[in-house]
């Protein structure tokens, strides 16, 4: 390619790609605050597959789901939804894309508390001004469970029942990607397990590409492939991965640290 040539902005030749990341560097203040939070980290995220990101604290597993949501930018690098790189987005863009493009759970719900469960679910869409899919909530409706509940609040639901919700809000716009952060940090481990269930459901029968952030060795054991992060760097990964044997490379990583 000529150095006068458009950059590319497409990646036809990987269209099963849901989202990537590609030699992305994260450095966060400068100078002796200066810390390096990703350190040239390339990893695909396939459609229909479900990614669990691993590593100790601080190894920089949020700010990987950050940048390749849009959500932070890199300092070097590139980010990309399916065809789309990030960084040729200017703000309002890169909003619309995370809109239509990018469902988000987080440990914490974030359901409205003064809205009821059906107008939690449809939230994004009605902000966007877009007109539901009927027959894509009612599926979800019913993948979910609480069709009887869904003129309730959020506060007269149990925490696994409120994540449920919030998954289906993730996935009311048909997202291409979800991003889960740490989805089941505030669950106990059956409610837990009904939440990833539920994202194992959306990659399964939805074709949704999942990625979660998790410390948890069993909600790994749902995905299909587990990244290990460490200090930044992408250090190894993992296919079909079960609890036990996340949890004895967990522990292996521990020993060649200490
Ligand atoms: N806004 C920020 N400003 C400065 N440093 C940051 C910022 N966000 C993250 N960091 C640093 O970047 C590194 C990676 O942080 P990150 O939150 O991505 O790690 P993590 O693996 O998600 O950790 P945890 O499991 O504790 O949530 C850490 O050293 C952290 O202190």
């Amino acid at each position: 390619m000529s150095a006068t040539e458009p950059r590319a902005t497409t990646l036809d030749l990987v269209p099963d790609v849901a989202a990537r990341v590609a030699d992305a560097v994260k450095v966060y203040g400068v100078g002796a605050t200066e810390v390096r939070a990703l350190d040239h980290v390339t990893v695909d995220f396939p459609a229909a597959r479900f990614t669990a990101v691993m590593g100790p604290s601080g190894s920089g597993k949020s700010t990987l789901m950050h940048c390749a949501a849009g959500l932070d930018t890199l300092s070097a690098g590139s980010a990309w939804i399916g065809g789309t790189e990030l960084g040729t987005l200017n703000d309002r863009r890169l909003t619309l894309l995370r809109r239509e493009r990018i469902g988000f759970v987080f440990q914490a719900f974030n359901l409205v508390p003064t809205l009821t469960v059906r107008e939690n679910i449809t939230l994004p869409l009605d902000l966007a001004g877009a007109a539901p899919d009927q027959a894509w909530l009612d599926s979800l409706i019913d993948v979910i469970g609480l069709g009887d509940r869904l003129h309730h609040r959020p506060g007269e639901l149990s925490g696994g029942q409120q994540q449920r919700v919030a998954v289906a809000r993730a996935l009311a716009g048909r997202p291409q990607v979800v991003f889960a952060d740490e989805p089941t940090g505030n669950l106990d481990s059956r409610t837990g397990g009904e939440v990833l269930g539920l994202l194992r459901r959306a990659v399964d029968e939805m074709g949704r590409c999942v990625v979660m952030v998790t410390h948890d060795p069993t909600a790994a054991g749902y995905a299909d492939q587990a990244l290990f992060l460490a200090d930044g760097r992408l250090v190894d990964r993992m296919d079909a991965p079960t609890a036990d044997r996340v949890l004895d490379r967990m522990k292996a990583f521990e020993r060649r640290q200490s």
